[in-house]
């Protein structure tokens, strides 16, 4: 209540026109190790030399600032997403293309953050790599010390991870289970190509 939306005379499309490509959010999710992270940075980087403007929220990194107050019990991890969502359409609205690379084990927090994006915008990218893979590769040692019952719920261990039913990609491509994380960079780039992202 008294609140009233302040409108600029320099909008979004103006934005984009500036920057040549159209904001959007990428959101990576998927088990921890599942290479979230990697593929963000290794897709940030590539858009980077071709002269396009990302911004990367990682769950880690937003844990230690905006999101230090929150844990990972349920009803926190979906303020955590929440949060990150509306920061998500603030850069997308700045007219940078803004990778998230999150757990969000909760298919109705995902979905929430959809809805805040115009349809087509919001991108998401599941990285299905399974439990035991992500297990093996473990390079914090979390995994270690969830199934020695030191850390208490932990995704995929003794908390939920909920994959998407119908997302835009799913990473590795059938038949390319060894892809490096630069190929799935440019996957992930060739299709905002096709939707016309990297223009203005
Ligand atoms: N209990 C539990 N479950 C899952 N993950 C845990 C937990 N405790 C700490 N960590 C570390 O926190 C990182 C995940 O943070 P996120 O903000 O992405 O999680 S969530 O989306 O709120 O579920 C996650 O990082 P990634 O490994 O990069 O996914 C872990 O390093
Ligand atoms: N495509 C890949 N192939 C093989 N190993 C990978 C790949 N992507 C990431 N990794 C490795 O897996 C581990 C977890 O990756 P990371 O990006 O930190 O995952 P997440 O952010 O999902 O926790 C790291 O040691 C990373 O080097």
């Amino acid at each position: 209540t008294n609140i009233v939306w302040h409108k600029s005379s320099v909008g979004k499309l103006h934005r984009q026109e500036l920057l040549q490509q159209k904001g959007c959010v990428i959101w990576i999710t998927g088990l921890s190790g599942s290479g979230k992270s990697t593929l963000a940075c290794a897709l940030c980087q590539a858009l980077y030399s071709r002269g396009k403007l990302t911004y990367i929220l990682d769950g880690d990194n937003v844990r230690h600032g905006l999101n230090r107050d929150l844990s990972f019990k349920a009803e926190d991890r979906a303020e955590n997403i929440r949060r990150i969502g509306e920061v998500a359409k603030l850069f997308a609205d700045a007219g940078l293309i803004c990778i998230a690379s999150v757990i969000s084990p909760y298919r109705r927090d995902r979905d929430a953050c959809r809805t805040l994006l115009p349809e087509g915008d919001f991108i998401e990218v599941f990285m299905d790599v399974p439990l035991q893979i992500c297990e093996s590769r473990d390079p914090k040692g979390l995994y270690k010390l969830a199934r020695a019952g030191k850390i208490k719920g932990f995704t995929g261990i003794d908390d939920p991870y909920e994959p998407p039913l119908n997302c835009e990609l799913v990473l590795p491509q059938k038949g390319n289970n060894y892809a490096s994380p630069c190929e799935m960079a440019e996957t992930v780039i060739s299709f905002l190509e096709e939707k016309g992202f990297l223009q203005a």
